[in-house]
């Protein structure tokens, strides 16, 4: 087990990892759930006098979300209700003078980590100790503090480097979405485990299920990953659009319907598939149509329809546990908002253990006031949750247990 800030000494000086990777929007970036549970963390630290440098990141170099973090500053400090300095250096001059600076309450934001030459490097957790990057910042720190679970399944030097030679702890919203993200693997219920699955990621959440089905009774399909086990059934549905990860019904159509069957083959009895689904008509509004009825063409469904939400809603009521990852619709459109929000509402209304998953997904429940207070835990992660649900160690994790 790793430790966590609750073992730290007032007034240390901090160096921190969080992850505020967010929807970048004409080059605005967008205010998200991140932010808010982060600020969280720094306020608790702030209260016992630290001073803090943060480092995260945003984007991937070559993408237009990949850009500086002095936006990212603003949004905290917002969240903070304390200043938090942007420093336009992750550890270069200008970053060593700010750190020099750093008091006590302080809180400073480094550079985009992945501007670095280091942070993306393919080396070991060991190497990544090694570099620059982690030798020229760890010895102005008393310890480091990793707060960024949904970057903790990649192996980058702000994540696993700084554990390898300073003393290390877990931030709360770590701690806490570590908790709640490992029940499944654990297998803590006695009754019903169901799991949700849906979203435009796709290809991540069939290799999961994969990995699943000794720890899963039921899982109920919606969003792009039930348009594909659809589509390998037989059912014309799904096509490729600009918006989308791309490649999901053309190049690599084969090998995501490989893994389908062979997930169909090995536990299909309890996988539940839409029976219906919904788009947009000529005069804009919501149609249904039914699985059999689908002709073709170049219809975009948007959610899964009335019924489809009829047949799944026992089955939440059924169980003991709940957990859920990746929208069964376009709920950000209200039209198209019927299958997350009657799924979700359903959970609500059942007393039973429950999980929402995925950045984008877990924003659902507060925009159509569904009520936070009814789920166990709304995760801000989207690929680390999915990991930890079929067990798989997260890199961060384990550089902090070492
Ligand atoms: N049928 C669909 N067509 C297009 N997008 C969809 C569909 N169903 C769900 N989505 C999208 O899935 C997104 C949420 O899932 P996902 O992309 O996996 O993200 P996250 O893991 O951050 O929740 C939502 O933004 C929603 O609009
Ligand atoms: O937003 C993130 O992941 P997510 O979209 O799976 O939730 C993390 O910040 C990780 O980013 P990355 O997938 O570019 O490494």
């Amino acid at each position: 087990m790793f430790e966590t800030i609750d073992d730290l000494d007032d007034q240390q000086r901090l160096l921190m990892r969080i992850d505020v990777n967010a929807p970048v929007d004409d080059g605005e970036v967008q205010d998200n759930r991140r932010f808010v549970r982060h600020a969280e963390t720094i306020s608790e630290l702030l209260a016992n006098d630290h001073a803090i440098a943060l480092m995260a990141h945003q984007g991937r170099p070559g993408r237009d979300t990949f850009v500086t973090l002095e936006q990212h500053a603003d949004i905290l400090a917002d969240h903070v209700g304390e200043s938090v300095e942007y420093v336009p250096s992750t550890y270069g001059e200008e970053a060593l003078d700010a750190i020099d600076d750093l008091e006590s309450g302080d809180v400073i934001l480094l550079e985009n980590v992945r501007m670095t030459d280091e942070e993306l490097a393919d080396l070991t957790p060991e190497e990544h100790g090694e570099t620059e990057f982690v030798q020229t910042l760890a010895p102005e720190f008393d310890a480091y503090v990793n707060d960024g679970y949904s970057v903790a399944h990649r192996a980058h030097t702000s994540i696993v480097g700084f554990p390898q030679v300073m003393d290390s702890y877990a931030g709360r919203v770590m701690a806490d979405e570590y908790e709640y993200n490992t029940s499944v693997e654990r297998r803590e219920f006695d009754g019903k485990v169901t799991m949700v699955l849906g979203g435009t990621k796709a290809e991540d959440v069939i290799a999961a299920m994969e990995h699943l089905d000794e720890k899963v009774d039921q899982f109920l399909l919606g969003g792009i990953v039930g348009h594909l086990f659809q589509r390998a059934n037989g059912y014309e549905i799904g096509r490729d659009t600009p918006e989308g990860p791309g490649g999901l019904y053309d190049d690599n159509w084969e090998a995501n319907e490989e893994t389908i069957r062979e997930v169909i083959d090995e536990y299909g009895d309890r996988i539940s598939l839409p029976v219906d689904v919904a788009r947009e008509d000529e005069n804009g509004e919501r149609v249904t149509d039914r699985m059999e009825s689908l002709q073709g063409g170049p219809d975009e469904y948007m959610d899964i329809g009335e019924a489809t939400i009829d047949a799944y809603r026992p089955h939440v009521e059924e169980s003991e546990a709940v957990l859920v990852k990746g929208a069964l619709g376009v709920f950000e459109i209200e039209e198209f908002s019927y299958g997350t929000r009657g799924v979700l509402q359903a959970v609500a209304d059942t007393d039973c253990f429950s999980v929402v998953g995925g950045g984008d997904t877990s924003r659902s429940v507060e925009m159509y006031d569904i009520g936070t207070e009814h789920f166990n835990h709304l995760s801000i992660a989207g690929g680390a949750y999915l990991k930890a649900l079929t067990g798989e160690p997260l890199a961060a994790i384990e550089a902090l247990e070492k």
